[in-house]
């Protein structure tokens, strides 16, 4: 297949953020800062030149739900206005291949900072060598069409990743899988720069609030979609 401009990147960061999801909690200082259920959050505190950047790490275990499934509403623009509340406007500007997309994105002003627009490309991947486990990706760009801070939105910076791994629990061999036997294990990481400058107090506040909601909302809608749908391993 012809190889795009962006694939070094895009292997590379995908490769990484794998990695990265993979290490627990226990190395570097993360902080808990939200439990729901079984959702666990966690964020450090960190700054790039005097803008919050905190990195967060969420956990979770989803029944009823394969992580190809998960990873595959979490990529699909067709879904995203389903879940993603914080959306004002979404735009596939680039295909790429079937499993990587580039997308300009709006997000709703969130009150007092100004609005925020993401330029970022997606992809995802079935992890090899591993057991049933996917990451779906998403890493800021650039291009020529759209340059940051042209228009009304501050351009914000952002890696996202998704990695999700099944479990059959109890384990069967050939027999019918149903779906109250499959549980998804979820590792969402995300490095947002804002951008432009926001207070800190208000960053930090807005990231408390808006995460656990993402996720808590992202994962109930991928319940919904797939409950009366056949298994997709
Ligand atoms: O996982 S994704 O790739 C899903 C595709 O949409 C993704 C997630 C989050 C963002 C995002 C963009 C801007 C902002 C802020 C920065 C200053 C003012 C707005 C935030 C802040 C953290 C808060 C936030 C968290 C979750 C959802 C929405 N809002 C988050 C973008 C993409």
């Amino acid at each position: 297949a012809i190889k795009h401009r962006l694939w070094p990147e895009i292997n590379r960061i995908t490769l990484e953020q794998l990695h990265y999801a993979r290490l627990g909690v226990g190395a570097g200082s993360w902080q808990l800062f939200a439990e729901d259920g079984d959702m666990r959050m966690y964020r450090r505190e960190e700054e790039a030149n005097g803008l919050v950047v905190d990195p967060l790490k969420a956990c979770h275990v989803v029944k009823g739900v394969t992580g190809h499934e998960v990873c595959k509403i979490f990529f699909s623009p067709e879904y995203r206005s389903g879940w993603e509340a914080t959306l004002e406007d979404m735009t596939v500007i680039e295909n790429i291949s079937k499993d990587t997309l580039v997308f300009l994105q709006t997000h709703k002003r969130i009150w007092p900072a100004s609005q925020r627009d993401a330029l970022f490309w997606s992809h995802m991947r079935k992890v090899p060598d591993a057991q049933d486990l996917w990451i779906a990706c998403n890493h800021s760009t650039e291009h020529a069409d759209y340059p940051p801070n042209a228009g009304k939105c501050v351009r914000v910076y952002l890696t996202v990743c998704l990695v999700c791994q099944t479990l059959i629990d109890p384990p069967k061999q050939n027999e019918l899988i149903k779906r109250e036997d499959i549980t998804c294990k979820i590792t969402y990481c995300s490095v947002v720069n804002p951008g432009g400058w926001a207070p800190a107090s208000v960053l930090r506040a807005v990231y408390k609030r808006e995460y656990p909601k993402f996720l808590k909302r992202f994962t109930n809608f991928c319940i919904d979609q797939c409950k009366d749908k056949p298994i997709v391993f």
